[in-house]
């Protein structure tokens, strides 16, 4: 069903693009996001690309995580990897209603698949210990206050407010990626390794099962270890702004078009990124290109098709 030497991309998509203008995780702004989303991914595919797509659920988890905690005294609650994937079950059926619909109008044959999938990462990850992962609402500091209070951590997130944190360790590899090939080679576009992925550890033992433990990943790191699984040509990041800017948010902020991994690591190692936003897209793009991928682009979601087309959108990073 693919055309023939289609370049396979992968397609990390932000929670921005998922949720309303205001952040809203109000099931109707979520589809109308998802829907304007599966516009742009469907041109990709409509250009040739091999499209497996990947997708944040920070506004998501952190919700499922409230009402969870609210309802404790009424029904039995379910641990943060639960809760991870049942983001991923409620965003993928969304992307495909709304993808498959967009390939239909362009007359393309291909369907989308969405696979639960786990994420290997180290029981022993610092990430543990020293929560980092933004998940949920933006809330005033007063509030934030009171639930720290109560032993959660939150951050200040600057003018948006403040943000809870959760446990992220590092992803080592997505447990599913086999199956992940064999759809898309197969010729689906697969919605994979939501959030990052559930996270899983391996104890080692022999028949032992896989077990999930409680984190949320980023799925911008996880996006390029799954990439490189894949073979893919291209990893492409997805977000609400065109390029990456140095000296983002002062009057002497530029975009950043094309670069080398030296230029983007001095930009990183002067602290140009913001740890939970663009430090680990930056990250994410560089491991990729490290790895032997070919392209890392971070852009906005207007811009993913002419950034696989032609280098002439977004933050390209290629391999020297
Ligand atoms: N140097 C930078 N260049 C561009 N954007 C930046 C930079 N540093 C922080 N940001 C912020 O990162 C945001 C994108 O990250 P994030 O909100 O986590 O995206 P998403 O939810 O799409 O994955 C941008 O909206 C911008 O506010
Ligand atoms: N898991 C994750 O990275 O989600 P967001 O992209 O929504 O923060």
């Amino acid at each position: 069903m693919t055309t023939p030497g289609a370049r396979r991309v992968v397609i990390a998509l932000g929670g921005n693009a998922m949720t309303g203008p205001d952040g809203s995780a109000a099931p109707g702004a979520q589809r109308d996001a998802i829907a304007v989303a599966a516009q742009h991914i469907a041109d990709v595919v409509a250009a040739g690309a091999e499209v497996v797509l990947t997708h944040g659920n920070g506004p998501q988890v952190g919700n499922l995580l409230v009402k969870n905690e609210m309802a404790a005294h009424v029904v039995p609650p379910v641990p943060l990897d639960w809760n991870v994937a049942q983001t991923q079950a409620t965003i993928a059926f969304t992307l495909a209603d709304e993808l498959d619909a967009a390939l239909q109008t362009r007359g393309l044959p291909q369907r989308t698949a969405g696979l639960v999938t786990r994420t290997l990462v180290d029981a022993d990850d610092p990430g543990f210990t020293d929560p980092s992962k933004p998940v949920g609402r933006f809330v005033s500091r007063e509030e934030a206050e009171r639930f720290i209070a109560l032993g959660q951590r939150w951050e200040d997130r600057g003018e948006k407010g403040w943000r809870r944190v959760v446990a992220s360790p590092e992803p080592r590899s997505v447990v599913d990626y086999p199956a992940i090939a064999a759809l898309a080679g197969a010729g689906f576009v697969v919605v994979c390794a939501g959030g990052g992925g559930i996270p899983v550890v391996d104890d080692g033992r022999d028949g032992q099962a896989l077990r999930g433990v409680e984190a949320v990943i980023d799925k911008d790191l996880t996006a390029a270890i799954l990439a490189h699984e894949l073979g893919a040509d291209t990893l492409v990041i997805a977000t609400d702004v065109p390029n990456v800017m140095v000296d983002f948010g002062t009057p002497t902020q530029r975009p950043l078009g094309r670069v080398t991994a030296t230029e983007l690591r001095e930009h990183a190692a002067a602290g140009q990124f913001a740890r939970g936003s663009m430090g680990p897209k930056v990250e994410a793009a560089l491991r990729f290109v490290d790895s032997g991928g070919t392209r890392s682009v971070i852009t906005s979601l207007e811009h993913i098709a002419d950034a696989v087309a032609a280098d002439d959108a977004g933050t390209v990073l290629t391999a020297r």
